[in-house]
């Protein structure tokens, strides 16, 4: 269904949302035009109601709202505008219009580390440990992870919560590098284990097994 213009005179609110950490940084407005408009350049444009223009966001500031994906709510007068932002979002300098900090929640970092990982894999900066991990190569990142895996599981026998929180960072941070190395992403695994959270899943893994279709 297309989004109704019509329905709400010509302007249809636009809820802006950070794709990354899913914060809300501002509500708009759009007119036919500034939607057609976001779509066509990537960047958010909005209605101005008190200017009675256009306006991309960012035009002036160059604290651009790189467009992610757009959405029309249940009865498509209202749109989801999903987006990666340059910068703070709000003219007072805030990241959000609420006054808010735009703070990644911790288990949202990590797929942030990997994406800077990845990003060391690809440009191999001199006197980066993960570069040197790269250049090893896979045999070299494996052995490492199961080096922080039996360090962790020390600690987690005989040590304190603090350096079990430490080792198994050492060890999660290899396993990004692991599976960066493999062309794997932590949301690969993630999606598996949500698959695993189906009350049936064991049950039809099971099935599965029997039938030789898994392992
Ligand atoms: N999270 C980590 C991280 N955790 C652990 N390590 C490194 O992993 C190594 C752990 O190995 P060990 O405990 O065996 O200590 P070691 O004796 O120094 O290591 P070896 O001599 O055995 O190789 C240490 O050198 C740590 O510095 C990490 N190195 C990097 N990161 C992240 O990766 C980013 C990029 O790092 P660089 O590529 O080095 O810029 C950093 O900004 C961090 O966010």
């Amino acid at each position: 269904m297309k989004i109704d213009f019509e329905k709400m005179d010509g302007l249809v609110p636009a809820i802006i949302q950070d794709a990354t950490t899913k914060n809300v940084l501002m509500l708009g407005f759009m007119n036919e035009e500034a939607y057609k408009k976001t779509i066509e350049t990537g960047h958010v444009t909005f209605w101005s109601r008190s200017r009675q223009t256009l306006w991309t966001k960012g035009e002036t500031s160059g604290h651009f709202l790189n467009l992610v994906s757009i959405k029309n709510d249940c009865d498509n007068d209202t749109l989801l505008v999903r987006v990666n932002p340059v910068g703070p979002t709000c003219h007072t300098g805030t990241d959000t219009c609420w006054g808010e900090d735009n703070e990644t929640s911790p288990i949202l970092f990590l797929t942030e580390l990997q994406d800077f990982i990845d990003k060391r894999k690809k440009e191999m900066p001199e006197g980066s440990y993960t570069t040197s991990l790269f250049n090893k190569g896979i045999n070299k990142i494996s052995q490492k992870v199961g080096e922080e895996a039996l360090e962790t599981v020390i600690e987690a026998t005989n040590g304190t919560d603090e350096h079990l929180v430490y080792e198994a960072s050492d060890l999660l941070y290899h396993l990004l590098v692991m599976l960066t190395a493999k062309g794997l992403r932590i949301e690969d695994v993630a999606a598996e284990l949500q698959k695993r959270h189906d009350p049936n899943w064991d049950k039809k893994r099971r099935q599965e097994k029997a039938k030789g279709t898994m392992k």
